[in-house]
């Protein structure tokens, strides 16, 4: 019926509403999410699971970043912001008064729609986080440096001027090398809100091929208003519309099979 490619990945789904504790990464029960009066996130129950992508679509306004930002409380940061519900990663209640919201954002690292490098160099923007936390020894971060901007697939492209100014990279570059800056602190879960849309084809490309590698060792959740990006690149796709959760399923399944009125119709252009 549906004209998207979701390659091979049918053979290996698994239900992401099946996922045993092992498989889980986050479980989010009954979250609900109001800006002031207005509410954004309804009931929204769902697990991600460990080492694979996540992918979340919908119309403009159904609450996508919104629940992406839950997931490591940026939320917390915009006033008059009230959350009901429960988020567990790895079992542990992330609205606990014990937990350390700081090392939470650490651990569940973010990249934004358009890329934010510092106005550092190359190599100041990739050990940004190292120094953060006090690590000053070059070698150490000579190393991490190397190791972050190989997994983000831009070494080749900088290893000889890592002294240059960031704000001389390509957009698709500066994207790889906000990855890069991301993943140099070894987060456990990688947050992505739309990383391709400010971007060229190729560049596109380039990311989602380096998205599907870094699942290898991340948790990926990425929010796309491209829905040829979440049946390319993830394994499990959650369709949301006016803030609520309507399907989320293996993304074959639910980009062949919709369950749902409201996702068929969306899935086929009817709206949106
Ligand atoms: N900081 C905020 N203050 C008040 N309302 C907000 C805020 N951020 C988002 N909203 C509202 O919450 C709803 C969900 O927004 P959100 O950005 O999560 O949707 P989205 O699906 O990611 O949209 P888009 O695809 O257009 O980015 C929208 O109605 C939006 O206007």
């Amino acid at each position: 019926m549906l004209s998207i490619d979701t390659g091979e990945r049918a053979t290996k789904a698994i239900d992401p509403n099946r996922l045993t504790k092992a498989q889980t990464a986050f479980e989010i029960e009954n979250l609900g999410l109001h800006y002031g009066d207005k509410m954004a996130l309804s009931e929204i129950s769902m697990k991600i699971p460990k080492h694979q992508i996540t992918a979340f679509i919908g119309p403009s306004g159904c609450g996508k970043s919104t629940l992406l930002r839950c997931l490591n409380r940026m939320n917390d940061l915009i006033d008059d912001c009230h959350i009901t519900g429960t988020i567990r990663l790895d079992g542990d209640d992330i609205h606990d008064r014990r937990i350390d919201v700081a090392a939470l954002r650490r651990n569940v690292g973010m990249v934004f729609q358009r890329p934010n490098p510092f106005p550092k160099s190359i190599y100041e923007n990739v050990v940004y986080g190292l120094r953060l936390h006090g690590i000053r020894d070059r070698r150490r971060l000579d190393e991490a440096a190397e190791q972050a901007l190989k997994a983000a697939a831009l070494w080749d492209e900088v290893k000889d001027r890592l002294g240059d100014n960031a704000f001389g990279l390509s957009g698709g570059q500066q994207q790889r090398l906000v990855i890069a800056r991301a993943i140099a602190i070894e987060p456990q879960v990688l947050l992505l809100d739309e990383p391709t849309s400010a971007l060229d084809p190729i560049s596109t490309l380039t990311i989602e091929e380096l998205i599907t590698e870094l699942k290898s060792r991340y948790t990926v959740v990425i929010v796309t208003h491209n829905m040829q990006q979440a049946a390319r690149v993830s394994d499990h796709t959650a369709f949301m519309y006016l803030g609520k959760l309507i399907e989320y399923r293996d993304t074959n399944t639910l980009f062949t099979t919709p369950r749902q009125k409201q996702t068929e119709d969306y899935i086929t252009g009817r709206y949106g």
